[in-house]
């Protein structure tokens, strides 16, 4: 399915917060669309499910008003699942009742969407009293038995905890790819678009910062800012790549004055400001640490470093 997004503006008490000139999404089978906290990732997810109307501008699926097309084409996993009393299945049973499925539909896509989300120990259980994780694999589960075109996903892993997360994790692309819709995500971790989603869209304030295949936008992100996002160490107009700098070289891209060594498990780092930021730099295996208060030189491989013009953009 293509979600269009033409000359839209999201207004909340009177402040916009989405302006999104011109957006399609859907190329692809599973799009990210990242940001951080109040960057308006919400509002685009809910302005796509037809359950908010843009300011201005239309937001279409396959050429319908969202807000026709929606109730009967979307399904919306909500940030925190929301469960009515009764067991697992009733709620499952009863969102399906909704979109007019009959008895056998209901428990043949219930017994299905159970196998796929890994729940069907859940089934019988009260919905209210799952914990955490179970309540993301019903949410999950609950918006996939609809099989609508449009699958729509706010933080499908927040509020997890580290093992519980990486299992669905390791999951979701499996759920996503059978259920053949076409899904959008919403999260803040870019690692975590890397690994369930083809498409992404970087929103900063309310504007697409940047869109495009995921890897690519991640080795190429457009902007400084897109880039800083990404985790890419800004020195003036460079960015480098997330892990990249490293203590010593030849033609370093930055002098800093060591105020920690930490160690981060696996290496230590070297802490430090350049350019008025915070930077972490590898100390090279078997290197002598630096300690507080040294003057130390940072640099990275050529393919590491981006380069950004006057405005902002990536100039080569
Ligand atoms: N009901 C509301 N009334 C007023 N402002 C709102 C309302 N809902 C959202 N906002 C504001 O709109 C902006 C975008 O919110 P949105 O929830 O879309 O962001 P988000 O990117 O999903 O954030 P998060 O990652 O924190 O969930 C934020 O500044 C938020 O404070």
């Amino acid at each position: 399915m293509e979600v269009c997004f033409w000359g839209v503006e999201a207004r909340k008490q009177g402040r916009t917060v989405l302006a999104v000139p011109e957006l399609a999404l859907g190329q692809q089978a599973t799009t990210a669309v990242l940001g951080p906290n109040g960057a308006g990732k919400t509002t685009l997810l809910r302005l796509a499910a037809g359950l908010e109307r843009p300011a201005r501008g239309k937001v279409l699926l396959d050429g319908e008003p969202a807000e026709r097309a929606g109730p009967r084409r979307a399904a919306f996993a909500f940030q925190r699942a929301v469960f009515l009393r009764g067991t697992v299945r009733e709620n499952l049973d009863l969102a399906l009742r909704l979109r007019g499925v009959g008895p056998d539909g209901r428990r043949q896509r219930i017994a299905r969407v159970a196998e796929l989300c890994g729940v069907g120990h859940l089934l019988e259980r009260d919905a209210l009293q799952l914990s955490g994780g179970e309540a993301q694999r019903v949410n999950l589960a609950r918006a996939l038995a609809l099989e609508a075109d449009l699958v729509l996903l706010d933080e499908p892993l927040s509020g997890l905890d580290g093992p519980s997360r990486e299992s669905l994790l390791a999951d979701l692309p499996a759920m996503l790819a059978a259920s053949r819709a076409t899904v959008v995500l919403v999260t803040h971790d870019r690692d975590e678009a890397l690994l369930l989603a083809q498409e992404l869209v970087l929103l900063l304030a309310g504007r697409v910062e940047a869109q495009g295949p995921a890897g690519q936008v991640f080795r190429r992100p457009p902007t400084l800012a897109a880039a800083a996002f990404f985790g890419y160490t800004v020195l003036g107009s460079l960015a480098v790549r997330p892990g990249a700098l490293a203590l010593g070289g030849e033609q370093p891209a930055a002098r800093f004055v060591v105020e920690r060594v930490v160690d981060l498990g696996t290496q230590l780092a070297a802490e430090g400001r350049a350019e008025g930021r915070i930077i972490r730099v590898a100390v090279p295996p078997g290197a002598n640490p630096p300690a507080p208060g040294d003057e130390a030189a940072a640099s990275a491989p050529p393919d590491a470093v981006l380069r950004y013009g006057d405005d902002g953009r990536l100039a080569e």
